[in-house]
C-alpha cells in the first residue's frame, strides 16, 4: 500500500521557480523611474517587487485578502509545556467567532476575510442540536486534538495527509490572491521547537521559548521534555516524518494550505514562530514556496530569529510581539498594499515631468 503522505504530495518539487529575469528587470525600473531617489523607499521597493512576481505583473493589485486561523490541540500540552490550560485553544476560537480577540479587531481594522479552521481542536463548534454552520468557521477536524508526542507520533500518517488534503480544499475554495497565515493551538510552540531543532539541527535549548509565558525555570523544564521527545523520534527525519511526530493538525493543515496557496500563485504572508515552523517545511519539499512568502515580523519568541536566519530571509517589522493568531499579518497587511500602490500609481519622472539625477541626464 502506498505511504498516504507521500502519496499525496510527490516528494520532487514542482512548484515553478518565480525568478523571471525579464519581468524582474521590468519591475526594477519602474520602480526606479518613480519620482524619488532611486532606492529610497527601501525594503518597500523589495516588497514591491516580490509581490510582482508573485502575481506575475508590473502592476500587482491585492484581491480579497484572506487571513485563515488554524486551530487545533497538542497532546503534548499536558505535559507543562504551556503556561495555559488546552481549554484555551477552544475558548479562543470562540472569541475569534465573536469577534473579540486581537486577530479578529485587526482584520476588521483592515478588511481581511477571517476564517478559523477547526483542524483538530478538544471541542465540539457545531454540536448536533446546534447549528449547521456557523459563519466564519470550516469544521475539517481530523481529532479532537494530536497524540501526545512524548509517547508515540503525534499524528499517523493517514492523518497527516488527510490534514494537508483538507489545507488544500480550503485554499482552492478561497477567493483572492493573498493568504495570511495565522494559528491558535496551546502547546503549539513546542511543536514548533521540534521541528526546527530536527530539521535545522540548532540544539533545542536555542530553539525553545516561553510560549504563552513560561519563566526561566519552565523553559528549561519545558526544554528537557522536548529532548526527550526529539530522543524518542530519533528516526522521524524527514520533514513530513518530523511534521507527523511533532505537529499539530493545525499545523498540518496549514501546510497543505501553503502548497495550494503556492501553487495557485497567492501572496503568503508568514506570521509568526509556528507559521515559520510550518514554512520551513512546506520550504523543504518545495523549495520555491518561499519566494511566494512574505514574513511579517520577528517574534518576541526565542528561536524564531535563528529559524528566520536560516530560511535566508528578513521580516518586515521587528514589534517585540509574541502573539501568533495572524495578528504580526494582519499588522503587516498595510505595507503590502502601499507597497502595490506604489508600483501601480505613483507617478514617473516622465509623467510628472521631475527632473532626473544630474548625473543621469548627461
Ligand atoms: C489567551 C491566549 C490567546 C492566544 N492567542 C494566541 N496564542 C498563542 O499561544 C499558543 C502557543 O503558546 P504555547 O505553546 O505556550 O501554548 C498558540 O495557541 C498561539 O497562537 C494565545 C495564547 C493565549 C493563552
Ligand atoms: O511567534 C508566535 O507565533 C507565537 C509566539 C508565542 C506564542 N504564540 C505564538
Amino acid at each position: 500500500m502506498p505511504n498516504p503522505v507521500t502519496a499525496t504530495h510527490s516528494l520532487s518539487p514542482m512548484l515553478p521557480d518565480l525568478s523571471n529575469a525579464d519581468l524582474r528587470a521590468k519591475l526594477q525600473q519602474r520602480l526606479d523611474q518613480k519620482t524619488k531617489p532611486v532606492g529610497s523607499l527601501g525594503v518597500l521597493e523589495a516588497l514591491a517587487l516580490q509581490i510582482g512576481l508573485i502575481l506575475q505583473t508590473e502592476t500587482p493589485s491585492l484581491q480579497q485578502p484572506q487571513l485563515v486561523v488554524f486551530a487545533g490541540d497538542h497532546g503534548l500540552a499536558a505535559r507543562g509545556v504551556s503556561a495555559y490550560p488546552s481549554d484555551v485553544t477552544w475558548q479562543m476560537v470562540e472569541n475569534f467567532l465573536a469577534g473579540g480577540a486581537c486577530v479578529s479587531v485587526l482584520a476588521r481594522q483592515h478588511g481581511l476575510a477571517l476564517t478559523v479552521a477547526d483542524c483538530g481542536v478538544r471541542h465540539d463548534f457545531l454540536p448536533p442540536d446546534g447549528p449547521a454552520e456557523r459563519a466564519g468557521l470550516v469544521v475539517c477536524k481530523i481529532a479532537p486534538g494530536t497524540a501526545d508526542a512524548f509517547v508515540e507520533e503525534a499524528m499517523s500518517a493517514a492523518q497527516c495527509a488527510q490534514a494537508m488534503a483538507n489545507g488544500r480544499a480550503l485554499v482552492q475554495r478561497l477567493p483572492g490572491n493573498v493568504l495570511l497565515l495565522g494559528e491558535m493551538g496551546i502547546g503549539n510552540t513546542s511543536a514548533a521547537s521540534l521541528l526546527q531543532a530536527r530539521l535545522t539541527g540548532l540544539d533545542i535549548a536555542e530553539c525553545t521559548g516561553s510560549g504563552t509565558g513560561l519563566d526561566a525555570a519552565a523553559v528549561a523544564r519545558k526544554a528537557q521534555v522536548l529532548r526527550a521527545v526529539l530522543l524518542r523520534h530519533e528516526a522521524a527525519t524527514t520533514p513530513l516524518a518530523a511534521l507527523q511526530a511533532f505537529g499539530g493538525f493545525e499545523m498540518a493543515t496549514m501546510l497543505g494550505a501553503v502548497l495550494e496557496a503556492a501553487a495557485t500563485n497567492r501572496v503568503i504572508v508568514v506570521d509568526g514562530f509556528i507559521t515559520t515552523a510550518v514554512v520551513l517545511v512546506a520550504h523543504r519539499l518545495e523549495p520555491a514556496v518561499l519566494q511566494r512568502c512574505v514574513f511579517s515580523h520577528r517574534s518576541g519568541e526565542a528561536g524564531h530569529a535563528a529559524l528566520l536566519r536560516h530560511l535566508g530571509v528578513s521580516p518586515l517589522l521587528d514589534l517585540g510581539l509574541r502573539l501568533g493568531e495572524g495578528s504580526a499579518a494582519a499588522l503587516a497587511w498595510p505595507l503590502l498594499q502601499s507597497a502595490c500602490v506604489v508600483l501601480r500609481e505613483m507617478a514617473s519622472f516622465a509623467s510628472a515631468g521631475v527632473s532626473q539625477k544630474a548625473s543621469d541626464t548627461h
